[in-house]
């Protein structure tokens, strides 16, 4: 789906989403730059749960930003972290959680997500990255001599395992209404086929 739909019919997808997600998380997942913080927050706000953003979340409970928890503490600490805040924040739902890009490459976070609700791997090409995560540097992956060519690293090291999400929603050159549509979509799309099986 990539028109753009009308009012009336984006609020009823958005009711019918509402319902195939019943009490379960959305949880978006993927790398640096698919759209998970700002698709996300839009997707909460169709559906009218709760929207929170793991990275955000960590660097409230910490007192940090993610730059100074890296550098302080190292990446591991910071993966520890983040599978207690995730494990945390999936309890109850509905709510949208979009975490940061490493989480679900975590064994002990994807099993929490796994079990938490309903995952969404926002998949985009390295092209599409590139554009949007080059314009600010405060990501500490991508502090490299090479980012872009760190980037496709990143792609080919963990595409394979986002690829254990629920559910796959390209994130391509289209108009974010256009993405909330299709994640919405793609909910409605595995309960009807929940249902059939
Ligand atoms: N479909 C889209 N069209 C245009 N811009 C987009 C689209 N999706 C995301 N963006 C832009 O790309 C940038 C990165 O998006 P966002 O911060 O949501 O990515 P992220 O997946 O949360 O990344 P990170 O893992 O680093 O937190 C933002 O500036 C956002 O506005
Ligand atoms: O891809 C990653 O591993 C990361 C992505 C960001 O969202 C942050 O969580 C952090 O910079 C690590
Ligand atoms: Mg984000």
């Amino acid at each position: 789906m990539t028109d753009l739909l009308t009012p009336v019919a984006a609020s009823s997808l958005a009711e019918e989403a509402r319902d195939a997600l019943g009490q379960r998380n959305l949880i978006f997942v993927g790398l640096m730059g698919a759209g998970k913080s700002v698709i996300g927050r839009m997707v909460a706000q169709a559906l009218s749960v709760p929207f929170i953003d793991t990275d955000a979340e960590i660097e409230k409970v910490s007192r940090m930003s993610i730059a100074e928890l890296f550098s302080a503490y190292g990446e591991a600490e910071f993966r520890a972290l983040e599978t207690r805040v995730i494990g945390r924040l999936l309890r109850g739902g509905p709510k949208v959680i979009s975490t940061g890009g490493g989480a679900f490459i975590n064994e002990n976070t994807r099993r929490l997500i796994k079990e938490g609700g309903v995952s969404v791997w926002l998949k985009a090409d390295l092209d599409v990255l590139w554009e949007r995560v080059n314009k600010r540097d405060h990501r500490p992956l991508l502090k490299t001599e090479n980012p872009k060519a760190t980037l496709q690293n990143l792609m080919n090291q963990r595409y394979p395992i986002y690829s254990e999400a629920d559910l796959t929603v390209p994130s391509g050159n289209v108009r974010k209404e256009t993405m909330v549509t299709n994640v919405l979509s793609a909910v409605i799309g595995l309960a009807k086929k929940g249902q059939r099986e």
